[in-house]
């Protein structure tokens, strides 16, 4: 028997409690939407204004991470398309994208399958996007996903790109009948702040995607769930534990599966026949480290070195929790940070307020310390965490390759 033999025999899932683990895989296209009627009405109504003559310049479909934004957007275009040979329909992710010019040229390569060289600047992407449109069906409706990744760069800010998409000489000439969805996690007119000439060019159509309570999320996971395990090893009242807690903490389509599936993980492990509550308590943290990572990593840089400093104090061994803005500010104030991090203490707490925002800190004021009513911040999870990912920051994070791609 070879060394593989042994390794293989060893490693194979001995008394594993998944019948398909695959059915657990947030990416698979699951064959129903469960759930999501009343935002599957609402883009079908959307859709169906063709027989009117009329779709709207813009649709916004906002929404926390999996919530089903992506999945029934694209099932309804792409259905409603199978039925109507006047309509296109385009998917781009901008994820990717670190630049405006970069999130055209994907545009146009979703339309072309070719890309423009960095030399024919913004324009001259957009003028392939409108010739390539011309030959498209009378109707095109543009799914942009992750738009809200777009950000200002050296050369052109958000208003600028989206006024080109919107009111481009090149389309109101050419008379282009396109609406453009635009899939984000926030509002975009907020988040990117967009200015007035292009809000009044966006229409105002939006579809809400709210998180998932206990029992939409138990009607998205149900057939999968099933599917997943074998007969007998995922106990009704276990399966109901998970769905609660998945849903009372994030409400997320995503992380609910991915739980599910590390829950089984671990009662293979343990050699257990069932999964068991504890299994999914074993998995709840991880879950939740993972998914608050994510969002350090894709920070930017004033916003993570601002949580640098409400984690940069030590009581012992511990890392101090509350701290004030002044205590952050002696933080950042470090020599050995460029000086354009070096933020002052009004920048900090403008920054504060929008970590507090997007949950990841919480702030109360104390009126009984010696220096009178002070803030006191303090991360909403475990502040070791921000120090597990000062590195990986350094190399991944999507801002900081911004800056050296600039
Ligand atoms: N209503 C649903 N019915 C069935 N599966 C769902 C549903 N909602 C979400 N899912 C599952 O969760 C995955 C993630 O959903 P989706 O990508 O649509 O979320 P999203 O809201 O676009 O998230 P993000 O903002 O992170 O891009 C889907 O691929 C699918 O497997």
């Amino acid at each position: 028997m070879s060394k593989y033999d042994d390794l293989f025999a060893e490693t194979a899932p001995a008394n594993s409690v998944f019948a398909n683990k695959r059915a657990l895989d947030p990416l698979a296209d699951p064959a129903e939407i469960a759930a999501r009627d009343s935002q599957e009405r609402a883009l079908a109504t959307l859709i169906n204004g063709v027989h009117d003559g009329y779709l709207p310049p813009t649709v916004s479909i906002y929404g926390p991470p999996g919530t089903g934004k992506t999945l029934t957007t694209r099932r309804i275009c792409r259905e409603f398309a199978a039925r109507h040979d006047d309509v296109a329909v385009e998917y781009v992710n901008l994820k990717e994208c670190r630049t405006l010019f970069s999130a055209a040229n994907e545009i146009l390569f979703a339309l072309t399958g070719a890309k423009k060289g960095a030399y024919e600047g913004l324009d001259g992407v957009f003028t392939g996007i409108w010739t390539a449109l011309e030959a498209y069906p009378e109707w095109t409706v543009l799914v942009l996903d992750e738009i809200d990744h777009v950000q200002h760069d050296t050369n052109y800010d958000p208003s600028d790109f989206f006024y080109r998409l919107l009111r481009g000489e090149g389309r109101l000439s050419r008379g282009i009948e396109l609406s453009v969805w635009l899939i984000s996690n926030e509002l975009l007119e907020v988040d990117l702040r967009l200015d007035s000439r292009v809000e009044s060019a966006m229409s105002d159509e939006q579809v809400f995607f709210p998180p998932y309570d206990s029992d939409a999320l138990a009607a998205v996971l149900a057939p999968r769930l099933e599917r997943a395990f074998r007969d007998g090893v995922l106990p009704a009242d276990v399966r109901d534990y998970g769905v609660r807690e998945a849903a009372r903490r994030w409400g997320d389509a995503r992380k609910a599966l991915t739980l599910f599936r590390q829950a089984g993980e671990t009662a293979t492990d343990r050699g257990l026949e069932t999964v068991t509550d504890a299994c999914i308590d074993a998995n709840l943290e991880t879950t939740e480290r993972e998914a608050t990572i994510d969002k350090l990593l894709d920070l930017p840089e004033n916003h993570f070195l601002v949580l640098t400093g409400v984690t940069g104090w030590s009581r012992g061994t511990e890392i101090k929790q509350p701290v004030t803005t002044a205590e952050i500010h002696e933080v950042v104030q470090d020599d050995a940070l460029p000086a354009d991090l070096r933020l002052g203490e009004r920048a900090i707490r403008d920054v504060i307020t929008d970590l507090e925002t997007m949950g990841l800190v919480e702030t109360w004021i104390d009126a009984r310390g010696a220096e009178g009513r002070v803030k006191q911040i303090e991360t909403t999870f475990d502040p070791r965490w921000v120090r597990d990912v000062i590195e990986p920051y350094v190399t991944e994070s999507t801002y900081l390759a911004t800056l050296e791609t600039d």
